[in-house]
C-alpha cells in the first residue's frame, strides 16, 4: 500500500476533508490497484455518480503510476469511456498501468470495475501524462505549500515509497 503523496491531495490525501480519500496499492511492474467507495457526496444524478469525479479517481490511478517511474508528472491528456452507470454504494476496483514511455511523456491506461476487480468494466481511460520538474510546482502552484510539503516529517518516507518497482 502506498502512502498518499500529499495530505491535502483530493483524491488520496487524509487531510483532505472532503476528498475521495483513495487507498492505492502497488501492482505487478509500473501498474497500479486502487479502490473507490462511491458515496451520496459523490453523485450527478440522483444515485449515480459524477462523471467527472469518476474521471477524477481514474486521473489519482494513472498519476501514481506515473510516479512509480520515479518522476513527479502531470496529466496532459484523459480520454474517459464510460460504459455503465455507476451506483451510489458501490466500489469501484481501479487497475492502472503504464503501456510506455518516451522521453518524457508516459502513456498510460486504466480501467474501473463494479463488484469486484474481475467485475465487469464500467469506466475506462487513457491518459498521456508529462514528466516535470520541481520547478513546475513552484512555479504555477503556491511556493509555501510545495515547502510544507517538502516538510512533512514523513516525506522522505512518503518520497521512497514510490521506489517500491524502479
Ligand atoms: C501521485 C500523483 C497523483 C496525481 C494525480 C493527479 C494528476 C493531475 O491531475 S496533474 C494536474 C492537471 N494537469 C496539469 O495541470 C498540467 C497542465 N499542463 C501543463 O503544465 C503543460 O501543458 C505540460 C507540463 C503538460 C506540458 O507542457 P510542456 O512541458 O511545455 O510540454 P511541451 O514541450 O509542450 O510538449 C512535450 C511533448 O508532449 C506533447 N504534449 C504536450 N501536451 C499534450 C497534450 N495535451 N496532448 C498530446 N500531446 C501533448 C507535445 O506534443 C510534445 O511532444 P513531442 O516531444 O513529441 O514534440
Amino acid at each position: 500500500m502506498l502512502p498518499s503523496h500529499y495530505r491535502r491531495c483530493y483524491g488520496c490525501g487524509p487531510d483532505h476533508g472532503a476528498g475521495l480519500r483513495m487507498r492505492l496499492t502497488v501492482g505487478q511492474q509500473a501498474s497500479i490497484h486502487a479502490q473507490l467507495e462511491v458515496t451520496d457526496d459523490h453523485q450527478g444524478a440522483p444515485g449515480l455518480a459524477h462523471g467527472g469525479l469518476l474521471a477524477c479517481a481514474l486521473d489519482e490511478a494513472l498519476g501514481t503510476v506515473a510516479w512509480l517511474l520515479g518522476t513527479p508528472a502531470v496529466t496532459a491528456r484523459l480520454e474517459t469511456e464510460y460504459l455503465t452507470p455507476v451506483p451510489v454504494g458501490s466500489v469501484l476496483h481501479i487497475h492502472a498501468r503504464c503501456t510506455g514511455v518516451t522521453g518524457r511523456k508516459i502513456s498510460l491506461v486504466a480501467e474501473g470495475r463494479r463488484n469486484g476487480p474481475t467485475g465487469s468494466p464500467a469506466v475506462r481511460a487513457t491518459a498521456l501524462f508529462l514528466a516535470v520538474d520541481l520547478e513546475h510546482f513552484t512555479t504555477h502552484g503556491r511556493v509555501h505549500d510545495v515547502a510544507q510539503a517538502m516538510a512533512d516529517p514523513d516525506f522522505d518516507t512518503i518520497r521512497r515509497a514510490f521506489g517500491i518497482n524502479p
